[in-house]
């Protein structure tokens, strides 16, 4: 089986290593959803793949190091794309859910999403 649990944030970036070329070399926001997707085999005394509860505490710990914040000044997030957001969310995920599967960060307002398979 396979569940999956969403979180959004607003945040600032700005990507310049072509800065002649694209506006986006200059500091702007995006409204954000990420999505995380864990697999696994419902347990005989819960009934759950992983509880929503675990699955809420660490989105919430990603909201907070994201939330209205510019992301190329985050740790390990220097060069803030899409493809990046989803690595540098799987990277934190993965020690405390062994079956992660995808992390999906996208951008509802433009139809931009980038998926990673784990
Ligand atoms: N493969 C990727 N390409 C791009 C990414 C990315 O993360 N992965 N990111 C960007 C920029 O974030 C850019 O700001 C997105 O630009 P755009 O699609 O034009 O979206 P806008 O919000 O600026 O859209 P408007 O309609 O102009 O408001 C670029 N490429
Ligand atoms: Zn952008």
């Amino acid at each position: 089986m396979r569940i999956v649990k969403s979180m959004s944030f607003d945040a600032a970036h700005f990507l310049d290593h072509d800065p002649e070329a694209r506006p986006y070399a200059r500091l702007h926001g995006h409204s954000f959803k990420m999505e995380v997707v864990i697999d696994g085999e419902p347990q005989e005394e819960t009934g759950w793949v992983v509880d929503f509860g675990d699955v809420a505490e660490a989105l919430q710990d990603l909201h907070d190091a994201l939330d209205h914040r510019l992301l190329n000044e985050v740790e390990g997030l220097e060069r803030p794309t899409l493809e990046n957001i989803c690595q540098w969310a799987a990277k934190k995920l993965k020690a405390r859910f062994p079956g992660l599967a995808e992390v999906r960060v996208s951008r509802p307002s433009n139809g931009e999403t980038c998926i990673y398979t784990v």
